[in-house]
């Protein structure tokens, strides 16, 4: 057998504790329905009655989603969000894809993007806002009420706010599709720490921000860092500039091209083929890996042809406010930005689109007012109610590589390995979702979590190239990788038939 359907061949003396998940529900509590002029109402409120139409309906969970959906709430707007899957990023949004954020007033020694975008989710579920982890896929803005669509169900509401950002633009290399995840990413921090390339050159391509934060992430891990940048200086921020200049683990490549990657003979990537773009002249960049960080495009698609787009797919907003061609559709963020596109931008954009829906509904008399529960109703933050204890094999959900090593003797369920790193935000948007399919399967399955910064050996014996990663084991044997987010249909299907 070899190591990769065997990756738990060695020894593990002392057991380390298990955790013990639970799922907490994304969805809040009810709030009490009253008309807007009920200070004076009985103790008792009316019963909710359906809500047919709602208020608003925010599409996107970036700092421009959430501050809207926080400011909706907290206007008694009760808003829907749809916070997204997979198309066009994860849920949180782009800064669940980087590190440290430096530049968000109120955190001074900075805070993870993924613990960013956590507080504001749960800023915004505190207030009362409906969360649906779910990829809208239709919109139709030319009838009012408006319908939405996701995989999941339909929804009518009299306005909307589309803050559904951007997503990573790829370079389209020759090769790119057979050394995606194989060596080609566009996630320094989910795939940065990974066996394939640690310690070794890789190469970043990108002048702007992303790609010199991308750059200066991956000398933590890497022998050396290439930055390709095609032009003769860089786009990205002074301070960013200064930390690559500084850096003698990354060597600036101006006037170059990234033209393709190369491979060795045993078809894994060897190096980068470059070109220079004043003399033409192209050369091989010995690299095991590539990252991208070359921008964006605006996730504009489902307005296209309803809303006026400016030539690059941006939405058009009238100047200074969040209003789009449409009356009551308001757009917020990266998706109606081309110039600044910051999370403290996004974050105000949000913030006047939730104020404007507001105005909006109130001036057309469509306004229906949710009030929040007494104080001590409202929700309590999620506490980790993770439970330390001793391995236990009846249980179905474990953590760490002491467990992975009993179960995989032991168990004669099938196995599913989900493999983590603790600043991949695609591996907190996994983590829940894996584990509501996973509640289907009891009995049937038995989940384990490795981090594979705690446990990097098993991650190396079991050839995990990137985070998120899941694997499926059976009588001993690995009968399936999965790789990123996938919907969550492709793991309730793969267990199904396996289980
Ligand atoms: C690597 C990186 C690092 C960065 N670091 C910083 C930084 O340090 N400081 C800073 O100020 N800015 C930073 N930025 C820029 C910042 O992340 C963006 O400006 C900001 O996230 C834009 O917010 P947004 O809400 O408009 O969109 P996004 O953050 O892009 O979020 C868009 C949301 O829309 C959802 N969505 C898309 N399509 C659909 C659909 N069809 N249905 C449902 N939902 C959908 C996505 O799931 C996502 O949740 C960084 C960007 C990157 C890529
Ligand atoms: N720490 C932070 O504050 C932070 C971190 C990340 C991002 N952000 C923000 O997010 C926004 C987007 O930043 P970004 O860096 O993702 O995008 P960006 O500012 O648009 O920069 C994209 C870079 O990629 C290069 N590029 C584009 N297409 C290319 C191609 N085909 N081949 C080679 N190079 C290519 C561009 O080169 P040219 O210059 O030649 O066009 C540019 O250098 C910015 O507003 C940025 O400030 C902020």
């Amino acid at each position: 057998m070899s190591t990769l359907s065997n990756p738990f061949f060695f020894f593990y003396s002392s057991p380390p504790p298990t955790l013990r998940f639970h799922s907490p529900s994304t969805r809040p509590r009810p709030l009490s329905l009253r008309p807007k002029a009920s200070a004076a109402a009985p103790v008792e409120p009316p019963p909710v009655p359906a809500k047919s139409v709602e208020n608003v309906v925010i599409i996107g969970s970036g700092p421009a989603g959430y501050t809207a959906a926080i400011y909706a709430a907290r206007a008694n707007l009760k808003p829907v969000v749809f916070e997204g899957y997979q198309v066009g990023g994860v849920p949180g949004g782009q800064l669940m894809t980087t590190t440290e954020v430096e530049n968000f007033p109120g955190f001074p020694d900075g805070i993870t993007g993924p613990d960013l975008m956590d507080r504001m989710r749960r800023q915004a579920e505190r207030w009362g806002a409906e969360l649906f982890q779910e990829d809208v896929e239709h919109i139709d803005v030319k009838n009012n009420p408006f319908t939405i669509r996701s995989s999941e169900r339909e929804v009518k509401c009299h306005s909307m706010i589309f803050a559904t950002g951007a997503t990573a633009k790829r370079l389209r290399l020759p090769r790119e599709d057979e050394f995606w995840s194989r060596g080609i990413s566009a996630c320094a921090i989910c795939d940065g720490a990974s066996p394939l390339f640690k310690g070794q050159v890789l190469g970043v391509v990108g002048g702007g921000d992303t790609a010199t934060e991308e750059a200066l992430y991956l000398t933590k891990y890497a022998r050396h860092v290439h930055l390709l940048v095609r032009k003769d200086q860089l786009r990205a921020s002074k301070a960013m500039q200064d930390r690559v200049y500084n850096n003698p683990n990354i060597t600036l490549h101006f006037n170059t091209e990234t033209v393709d990657v190369v491979s060795n003979m045993k078809g894994q990537m060897s190096g980068i083929l470059t070109k220079r773009v004043d003399s033409g002249e192209e050369s091989v960049l010995e690299a095991k890996g590539l990252f991208y960080g070359i921008g964006h495009s605006p996730n504009s698609q489902l307005l296209q042809g309803q809303v006026k787009l400016d030539s690059s797919g941006y939405v058009l907003v009238e100047e200074g406010s969040a209003k789009t061609s449409v009356e009551g559709v308001f757009a917020a963020g990266d998706v109606q930005d081309h110039q600044w596109r910051q999370a403290i931008t996004a974050a105000g954009s949000g913030c006047i689109a939730a104020l404007s829906v507001e105005r909006y509904l109130v001036s057309n008399n469509l306004l229906v007012e949710f009030h929040q529960p007494q104080t001590e109703e409202v929700k309590k933050e999620l506490t980790d109610r993770d439970v330390q204890e001793g391995f236990d094999i009846t249980l179905t959900k474990h953590k760490g590589q002491y467990a992975l090593r009993k179960l995989y003797h032991e168990s004669p369920r099938l196995i599913c390995v989900l493999y983590t790193a603790p600043t991949c935000g695609p591996c907190r948007t996994l983590k829940p979702i894996l584990s509501k399919v996973i509640d289907e399967f009891d009995q049937n399955v038995h989940f384990v979590e490795i981090d594979i910064e705690e446990d990097p050996e098993i991650a190396e014996a079991a050839g995990i190239m990137g985070t998120p990663c899941v694997q499926f084991f059976k009588n001993k044997e690995m009968i399936r990788t999965v790789s990123g987010v996938k919907m969550k249909r492709e793991y309730r299907e793969f267990i199904e038939v396996n289980k």
